[in-house]
């Protein structure tokens, strides 16, 4: 049976809520419906900061000490104005969505103490917008002793099934933290964590130039990259690490550049990321001939040519220019998991998160 479901996404980027239609049975991609977007506030963008602070010594998934509780309402306030805003942009009444994939906002993860931990109240969410929705995605999954990331691949295969590239196939996804998933034609799908996406460079950004992200990567562009600094930062063990594998946005925070004009250190941290991801290529079955890059990464043209650079001969291309709606993939993402989560579907599996055995998940509120 086709559903149509509504994804709401809130990445590591901390930039605002990815609103999705799309119509789908679980398995294929029948119809994309529209997409939106609602930018948090500074106000609500400062107290998400906090919140990650705060999360860093959180002892279990529930607890909500301190700002959390505050950030926790006012992650569930702006995820119900992006559904009331889009459903009235577009004309759809609550009763045509059968279900809302609500993914909320990571705060902490630490798989390795089954703890994954993503803000946002489901069951408030449902009575303010009047639809089931569904959230809590990762928890079963890093309860059984999965990474509990990523959960995407499911939907980057339901979306390579339309295409005709020559395999294997790699869809990148540059959000805050980046993400593969490799795609060979069988049913084996690999994926993981590859390094940082745009956080560390947003950071930079905000810190040096007080600029939310480097536009196009126009800045990047002046500089150089420190290609000694990238080989020394690339020994960290995370990248030796075969998949599945998973990160938490400040895993490489503690990364410091050193003294260099800012516009080198923009081109230093754009290409650790594009290097980070080269650098899984031998950590997988065959070296991929197509790269297909996601999410906010691919609007920076610093980045796809650096990726180019170091994936050649592979080609590499921006989602959109395949119709993808690039920013909009995570919650369409969403959208579908939700409704693979309503028929008991798998979301992970041992070879994209590590969980011993193929794993639903998601827990449903009604309103
Ligand atoms: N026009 C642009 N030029 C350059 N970079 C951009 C542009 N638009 C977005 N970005 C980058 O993309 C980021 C947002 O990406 P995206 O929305 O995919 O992240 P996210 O969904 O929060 O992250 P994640 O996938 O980690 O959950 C911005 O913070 C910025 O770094
Ligand atoms: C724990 C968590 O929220 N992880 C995010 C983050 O952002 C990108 C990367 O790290 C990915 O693993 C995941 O998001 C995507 C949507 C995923 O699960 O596929």
């Amino acid at each position: 049976m086709m559903l149509t479901a509504l994804g709401l996404m809130s990445g590591t980027s901390l930039d605002g809520v990815d609103v999705a239609l799309i119509e789908t049975d679980g398995r294929q991609i029948k119809a994309f419906g529209p997409s939106g977007y609602r930018r948090y506030t500074d106000g609500e963008r400062s107290l998400l900061r906090q919140a990650l602070m705060e999360a860093v010594h959180l002892p279990q998934r529930d607890a909500r000490p301190g700002v959390l509780r505050e950030a926790e309402q006012a992650v569930t306030r702006a995820h119900a104005e992006a559904v009331a805003t889009f459903t009235a942009q577009n004309r759809i009444s609550c009763q045509d969505i059968d279900i809302v994939g609500f993914h909320g906002q990571t705060v902490l993860h630490r798989p390795e103490r089954k703890l994954t931990v993503q803000i946002g109240d489901g069951l408030a969410l449902a009575k303010a917008i009047h639809i089931p929705v569904m959230h809590d995605f990762r928890a079963a999954d890093v309860e059984a002793g999965g990474q509990g990331a990523p959960f995407v691949p499911v939907y980057h295969r339901a979306l390579a099934q339309s295409l005709n590239r020559e395999g294997p196939l790699v869809v990148v996804n540059i959000g805050g933290v980046s993400n593969i998933t490799y795609i060979d034609g069988t049913d084996t799908l690999i994926a993981c964590d590859t390094g940082p996406g745009n956080a560390l460079l947003d950071d930079f950004m905000y810190r040096e130039m007080h600029q939310p992200f480097d536009t196009e990567g126009r800045f990047a562009a002046q500089g150089k990259p420190d290609e000694a600094w990238i080989a020394q930062a690339l020994t960290l063990p995370f990248f030796a690490l075969p998949p599945p594998k998973s990160l938490d946005r400040n895993d490489f925070a503690q990364l410091r550049l050193g003294a260099m004009a800012p516009a080198d250190g923009a081109a230093t941290l754009t290409a650790f990321t594009a290097a980070a991801i080269a650098r899984v290529v031998p950590l997988l079955p065959k070296p991929p001939k197509s790269w297909i890059v996601s999410g906010g990464g691919a609007s920076n043209l610093t980045m796809l040519r650096m990726l180019r650079e170091r994936l050649a001969p592979a080609t590499v291309e921006a989602a959109q220019t395949l119709g993808w709606a690039a920013d909009a993939i995570e919650a369409q993402a969403f959208g579908f998991l939700a409704a693979r989560g309503l028929k008991g579907l798998p979301l992970s599996y041992p070879t994209t998160t590590g969980v011993p055995i193929p794993m639903t998940g998601g827990i449903i509120a009604r309103p």
